[in-house]
């Protein structure tokens, strides 16, 4: 005979199994026997219910009070000064995942020219959150303010919409990295899913509409062996689950497009690298090494072919992140309702010339002047592909985009600024 318990949780969750409800009856009867002591006791569980959602509530109130790192007048003063456009036919834009590496370098370019910038970041621990936080000084210098927060809370999200009208949404947050989905999955639903959806539904809602540009990722192009890869091309083959919550959120994102006339542009980063880049990427983690006297493993593919990447210059990538800020279009809904079709785009940002990894190396090797102590590993299958080549002409021709820098060019900036930043110690840097 089933126990009480499984008769009052249905193991299916979501299906209330009808065929008990005379067995449920049968129990309730035997606990609360007459129609008085029934009265009493319903009686007895509101004054119960009602004193446990005012403790409830209490507790959620003074939590915020003491918890809250967002909120209060002095914030909004300063989320409204940030916002603030200091040139003719400017936006105000909002940039989440202001504190990473595309975010900041987005944000100090659009203040630059006199747009209003508001930056979102949750400071993560990924990689090293004091890069993160050194980033941010340089915004906040710029006069750039950062909420610290999630894109998954709503309520700071349409807190931010009530405080200022965005024109724009420059979309970066993100959990990146191909290979890490392996060790932490669920972080990626969390940001690259849940937080996109969040983030949609306050822009749907919002009054205006802002104009949506987001990160997408040359990893849609998956297992694709034709090359260059081209907006058309199938993406319906993901190597890793980071790939496929990109993918999803193209899909996502069209839908927003579709039904509330949202603006929306994706943008597929090819390997994007430079001065305050991500720790956790190859040539960042390489340079560390090098420096460091320790050996890097560098991955080869099939038959031992090289793996080769289409790297991308962060000031390329800018150029086209604005560009596409600028040529975005108008979102089309108001009150969550659409009025008329919005542009739907998505556009290659790559750098078209795709460079080996070991070529990769041997120019870190000659801008640091150390030697590196190669290891090579046959690629494992952790969601790696084995290259990646874009084709742009697509972005050319819609954004003006032309990138300028090669990587011999870009890794000597980058090692520039990473010898300024850690400094060097006979070869160890400070880090
Ligand atoms: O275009 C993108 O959409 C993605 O670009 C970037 O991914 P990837 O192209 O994989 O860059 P990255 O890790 O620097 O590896 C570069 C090469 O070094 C090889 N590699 C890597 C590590 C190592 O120890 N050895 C090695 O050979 C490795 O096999 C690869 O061939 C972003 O991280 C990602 O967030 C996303 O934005």
């Amino acid at each position: 005979m089933p126990s009480l318990e499984e008769e009052l949780f249905p193991s299916t969750p979501g299906k209330f199994k009808i065929d008990r409800a005379h067995t449920m009856n049968r129990h309730f009867h035997r606990c609360f026997g007459s129609t008085s002591t029934m009265f009493l006791w319903a009686l007895f569980l509101v004054a119960l219910t009602a004193s446990y959602l005012s403790f409830q509530s209490f507790v959620y109130t003074s939590s915020r009070y003491f918890t809250a790192s967002w909120g209060g007048i002095q914030w909004e003063k300063q989320i409204r000064h940030s916002a603030q456009i200091h040139r003719s036919n400017g936006m105000s834009v909002l940039v989440t995942g202001a504190a990473g590496f595309v975010g900041s370098h987005v944000s100090l370019a659009l203040k630059k020219r006199g747009d209003g910038v508001v930056g979102i970041d949750n400071f993560n621990n990924y990689y090293d959150p004091s890069l993160k936080r050194a980033r941010k000084s340089l915004l906040n210098n710029q006069g750039i303010f950062i909420v610290e927060g999630d894109i998954n809370d709503a309520r700071l999200i349409a807190k931010l919409f009530d405080t200022v009208a965005f024109t724009h949404v420059m979309h970066l947050a993100a959990q990146a990295g191909v290979r890490y989905a392996m060790e932490n999955p669920h972080s990626y639903v969390h940001s690259n899913i849940a937080g996109l959806v969040t983030l949609l539904e306050a822009c749907k809602s919002a009054n205006p509409q802002p104009s949506v540009v987001w990160a997408s990722s040359s990893s849609v192009y998956g297992l694709n062996e034709k090359v260059p890869f081209s907006e058309s091309d199938r993406t319906d083959q993901p190597a890793s689950l980071y790939a496929a919550t990109k993918k999803a959120g193209e899909e996502i994102t069209h839908t927003y497009n579709h039904i509330y006339g949202l603006s929306i542009t994706g943008l597929r980063f090819f390997t994007v690298y430079g001065p305050w880049g991500r720790p956790d990427m190859a040539y960042f983690s390489f340079t560390r090494n090098i420096l460091q006297g320790k050996p890097i493993t560098v991955y080869r593919g099939k038959d031992r072919a090289d793996l080769a990447r289409d790297f991308t210059f962060i000031d390329d990538i800018v150029k086209g992140c604005v560009g596409s800020l600028d040529t975005s279009g108008k979102s089309t809904g108001s009150g969550g309702k659409k009025r008329g079709p919005a542009p739907y785009r998505i556009f290659n940002l790559g750098n078209t010339s795709p460079v080996t990894v070991p070529t990769l190396v041997s120019l870190l090797e000659r801008h640091l002047k150390v030697k590196a102590k190669r290891n090579f590993v046959d690629m494992p299958g952790n969601g790696d592909v084995p290259f990646t080549h874009a084709n742009i002409s697509l972005a050319h021709r819609e954004l003006g985009y032309k990138p300028t820098t090669d990587l011999a060019t870009g890794l000597k900036k980058f090692v520039k600024w990473y010898l300024s930043y850690y400094g060097y110690n006979h070869g160890k840097a400070v880090n």
